[in-house]
């Protein structure tokens, strides 16, 4: 018996790659260590932290390497000399789209990756960057069990009127509908607040997932009934660098009188909009934040204006609200993008306690706030290492 049994948990993002590696045999999964594969920069480089964020290994390469395959094997070779051969059991990785078929994790085999890689038009710029490691990981490593878990799972039960598009019904048949993402940021904060507030489980409930990418999931009995994004993650709120829901109208403007082609406009709704494109300065909220420029100003009001909307919109399809958790890297630290959201709700009986809220603590309504509203940090690697566990488990391997 090897003296551990972990998995490898890759989280990849539009610019580097997330890992944490977890230990597995307890009940629930124990992070080992986290860090990040960064793979774009002139020299790619490698970070180990511990589990409290301490420095535990960093490399840097001296080459670009295109499919960052080095730093894929600087990993295991990490892994295997500090936890010992033979430890990893599996690696698990975030695939943001499953398509129709999936409702939860699957082990990969060469038959579903090429299912997940026929779904990369649904997912033009995500689904590549997801997939990569996997190839990467085999060629390294061929026997390594590898399972996908979806970003799309947690919404597989979304269901018309939600899931549909008001187009004719031949493209629903062809898959064309609503997914949903951000599914295992959703469930992972799902099952915290469960934890924080039984309650509230059979309540309605809104998660604000607001990062680089966000949306909104609307909850009942901790199932997602409604969400923001749609086919792909351009749908909904206005992003760092995406657009959000915008007139389809544009599109064709853009196409007929601007003469821009497919790629050039695929390009401004992922890379040039969202609060990039309205501020002309940064994707960045933190630095929108402690801009003094008009247009900084503008992108984090409309971003908030949207954010708002859109929730009432959640709580459209709930018929109320009782419940808003926030989440994400701007749901859990930007205290005035939490406060301006909860202004506009007022009517909708939101009412965040300041106190509460400028010290960042988990339950932040005011005492008499019809609606009970949240901070949960988010914990995406997490939940995909407990769907290995429970891969592993049934399967008897662990
Ligand atoms: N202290 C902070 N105040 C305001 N915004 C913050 C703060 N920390 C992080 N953010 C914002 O969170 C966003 C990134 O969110 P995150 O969930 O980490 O992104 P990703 O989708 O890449 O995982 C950025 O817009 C960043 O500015
Ligand atoms: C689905 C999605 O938008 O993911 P991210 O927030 O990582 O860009
Ligand atoms: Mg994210």
């Amino acid at each position: 018996m090897p003296a551990f049994e972990a998995v490898l948990v890759l989280n990849s993002g539009s610019s580097s790659i997330k890992f944490g590696l977890f230990e597995i045999s307890a009940a629930e999964p124990a992070l080992l260590c986290k860090g990040l594969l960064d793979e774009h920069e002139a020299k790619p480089r490698l970070v180990v932290k511990g589990a409290a964020g301490e420095d535990l290994f960093e490399k840097r390469r001296d080459e670009t390497d295109a499919d960052g395959g080095h730093l894929f094997a600087d990993v295991l070779a990490f892994i295997d000399d500090r936890f010992g051969q033979d430890s990893l059991r599996a690696a698990g990785h975030r695939i943001v789209h499953g398509g129709p078929d999936h409702s939860g994790p699957v082990e990969l085999t060469d038959d579903v990756y090429a299912k997940l890689e026929a779904l990369t038009p649904l997912a033009p710029l995500h689904q590549p960057r997801c997939l990569a490691p996997i190839r990467t990981l085999s060629a390294i490593r061929p026997a390594l069990t590898q399972i996908a878990c979806f970003d799309t799972a947690f919404h597989h039960g979304l269901a018309p009127p939600a899931s549909r598009f008001a187009i004719p019904r031949r493209y629903e048949q062809q898959g064309i509908r609503r997914y949903g993402f951000h599914g295992l940021s959703f469930e992972y904060v799902a099952g915290r607040l469960a934890g924080i507030a039984p309650q509230l489980v059979a309540k309605r409930t809104v998660i604000a997932h607001l990062g680089n990418g966000a949306s909104l999931c609307a909850l009942r009995n901790g199932r997602s009934v409604d969400t923001t994004m749609g086919l792909t993650p351009l749908d909904g709120l206005v992003m760092g660098t995406r657009s959000g829901t915008i007139d389809p109208g544009v599109l064709l403007y853009l196409q007929l009188h601007e003469r821009m082609s497919v790629e050039d406009i695929q390009h401004l709704l992922y890379h040039e909009s969202g609060l990039l494109g309205v501020s002309g300065l940064s994707a960045d909220m933190r630095t929108l934040l402690a801009s003094r420029e008009a247009a900084a100003r503008e992108a984090v009001d409309l971003f908030v204006f949207r954010a708002a909307q859109e929730i009432a919109m959640m709580a459209t399809t709930l018929a109320g609200l009782d419940c808003l958790v926030f989440t994400g890297g701007i749901g859990e630290h930007a205290k005035e993008i939490r406060s301006a959201i909860g202004e506009r709700l007022a009517w909708l009986g939101v009412r965040i306690d300041v106190v509460a809220n400028d010290e960042g603590r988990e339950r932040i309504g005011d005492g008499d706030s019809p609606v009970e509203v949240f901070v949960i940090p988010t914990n995406e690697e997490l939940a995909i290492a407990r769907h290995c566990a429970e891969v592993l488990r049934l399967d008897h391997r662990i």
